[in-house]
C-alpha cells in the first residue's frame, strides 16, 4: 500500500475512536504548505544533473514544523507527504513543542561525490531557505543525510539570514549539535524496547533480536541493545557499521525480517512489512524504527497471529526528542553533558510509553491506535484552542 494511503488511514481510523469532528479531520490531514523545487547542479566532470527536491509542512499548532530530510531514489510527494504527517503525530506523541514536516531530494547520494553532495545540498537550501527557520520549519538528518548534511544547511541558510544554529538538529557538536543526537534515535528505540518487555516480565538480556538495516538508526540499536545483554543474532550490513561492533552475522535484508527471534526491528525502508511476508514472521515483538515499515494489511495479519507492534511514532521518537533538547541548547546557549542528555531522553520515551498504553486502556485498542489518538488528540486539542478566525 502507498505510504500515504497506509498513513492516512491509521490516521482516519484514530479520528473515529476519538469521534473527531469530520471538518477538523480533514483540516488536520491537509498538509499546510507543499515544497517542491528544481535542483540542478554541475557534477565534477562538468555536466549538468538535475534533481526535484521536496519539503512538505503537514501541521504547526503545536509549535514550529518538525522533521528529517531524505536523500533516496525512491522519494516522491506522497512519501514525503506521508513522513511529514507521521511527524506531527510523532513530535505530539513525544509531547515536545512541535509540529511536522519533512524533506528529501530523489537521488542516489552513494553515486553522488562529497562535492557534489555539497553542491546539491546548498542548491536545495537557496530553494528553501526563506520557508525554514528557528520557529518555522526546523530540518534534520534521515535516511541518506547525516551530520554534514546539516552542517552544509546551516552554513548555506546563514548566509542569508546570519548565523543560525537552531535552524537544524542533528548537525556536529563543534557546530552547536546536542552531544547524544547521533545514537539518540537507536537509544529510544532501545529504552522504548525495555518499557515494552517490561510490561510481560522481560528484559533485554537474553531475548533474540533480528534488525534490518545498518546506517544510524540500525547500528545504534545494535550496540546498545547488544551492550544491555540482547542477543543481535542477524543485522543488514549494507554500507555501514559501528567500528567495534561484532555482534550478529549479515544475511539479505528481505529474508532476515522472517528469521526466528523474539524482536525484530525493522531499521530501513518502509513497507518492508505487508501482506506477502506478514504471515512468514516469525518474531513476537516488532519495533519499529523504521518511519512506517509495516502496511495496514499486515498490521491486521499480524495481529491475528498475537505480534505486538511498537508503533514508529513512538518507537523511533528518541530521535526528534533529542533534536528538541539540541533546539533548546542552541536557543539557551547552553550545552548540556551526554549524561543528561540520555537521562531526560530516558523520561521522555518512557513517558510516551506510558502515555500511549493509557490511550489504549481509554479506547480498548492496540499499541499502534494508543500512539495515534494520543498524537492526533493532543494536536486537535491544539488546533480548536488556537481557533479558526481568519
Ligand atoms: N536518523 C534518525 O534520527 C531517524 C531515522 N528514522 C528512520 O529510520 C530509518 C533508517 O534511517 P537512518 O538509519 O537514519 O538511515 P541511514 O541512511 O543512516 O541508513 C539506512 C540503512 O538502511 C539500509 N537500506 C537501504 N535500503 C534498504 C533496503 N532496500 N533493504 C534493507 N536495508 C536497506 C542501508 O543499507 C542503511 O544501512 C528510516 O526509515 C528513517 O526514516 C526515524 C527516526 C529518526
Ligand atoms: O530529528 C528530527 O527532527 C526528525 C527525525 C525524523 O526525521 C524522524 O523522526 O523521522
Amino acid at each position: 500500500m502507498n505510504a500515504l494511503a497506509a498513513t492516512s488511514r491509521n490516521f482516519k481510523q484514530a479520528a473515529k475512536l476519538l469521534g473527531l469532528d469530520s471538518k477538523l479531520e480533514k483540516s488536520l490531514l491537509i498538509p499546510f504548505r507543499e515544497i517542491k523545487v528544481e535542483c540542478t547542479i554541475p557534477k565534477d566532470d562538468g555536466t549538468l544533473a538535475s534533481y526535484v527536491g521536496f519539503r512538505v509542512q503537514h501541521d504547526n499548532a503545536r509549535g514550529p514544523m518538525k522533521g528529517g530530510i531524505r536523500y533516496h531514489h525512491e522519494v516522491d510527494p506522497d512519501e514525503v507527504n506521508a513522513l511529514a504527517q507521521l511527524m506531527t503525530w510523532k513530535t505530539a506523541v513525544a509531547n515536545i513543542p512541535y509540529g511536522g514536516a519533512k524533506g528529501g531530494i530523489g537521488c542516489s547520494p552513494g553515486d553522488l561525490s562529497i562535492s557534489e553532495l555539497e553542491r546539491l545540498t546548498r542548491v536545495f537550501t537557496q530553494k528553501i531557505h526563506d520557508l525554514i527557520g528557528i520557529h518555522t520549519d526546523v530540518p534534520a538528518p534521515d535516511m541518506g543525510t547525516n551530520a554534514q548534511t546539516m552542517a552544509w544547511i546551516l552554513d548555506e541558510y546563514s548566509k542569508f539570514h546570519g548565523y543560525s544554529p537552531a535552524v537544524v538538529t542533528g548537525k556536529p557538536v563543534d557546530l552547536g549539535g546536542s552531544l547524544g543526537r547521533d545514537a539518540a534515535t537507536g537509544r529510544g528505540v532501545l529504552f522504548a524496547t525495555e518499557a515494552l518487555l517490561a510490561e510481560h516480565g522481560k528484559g533485554i538480556a537474553g531475548q533474540r533480536f533480528v534488525i534490518q538495516g545498518f546506517g544510524n538508526v540500525g547500528s545504534w540499536a545494535a550496540q546498545l541493545i547488544t551492550e544491555a545483554g540482547g542477543k543481535v543474532i542477524k543485522h543488514s550490513a549494507e554500507n555501514r557499521g559501528i567500528k567495534g561492533f561484532d555482534g550478529g552475522d549479515a544475511v539479505d535484508p528481505t529474508s532476515l525480517l522472517t528469521e526466528e527471534c523474539d524482536v525484530l526491528i525493522p531499521a530501513a525502508l518502509g513497507g518492508v512489512i505487508n501482506k506477502d511476508n506478514a504471515d512468514a514472521i516469525k518474531a513476537k515483538y516488532i519495533i519499529e524504527a523504521a518511519n512506517h515499515p509495516t502496511d495496514p494489511e499486515a498490521d491486521e495479519i499480524l495481529a491475528k497471529k498475537g505480534v505486538l507492534i511498537l508503533p514508529d511514532i513512538l518507537a523511533n521518537s528518541g530521535g526528534v526528542t533529542v533534536s528538541y533538547f539540541e533546539w533548546v541548547q542552541n536557543i539557551q546557549g547552553f550545552m548540556w553533558d551526554e549524561e543528561k542528555v540520555n537521562r531526560e531522553l530516558k523520561t521522555y520515551m518512557t513517558r510516551a510509553f506510558r502515555d500511549t498504553k493509557e490511550m489504549c486502556r481509554s479506547h480498548h485498542c492496540d499499541l499502534r491506535m494508543g500512539a495515534f489518538t494520543l498524537g492526533v488528540n493532543r494536536v486537535a486539542r491544539a488546533t480548536v484552542l488556537r481557533g479558526w478566525e481568519a
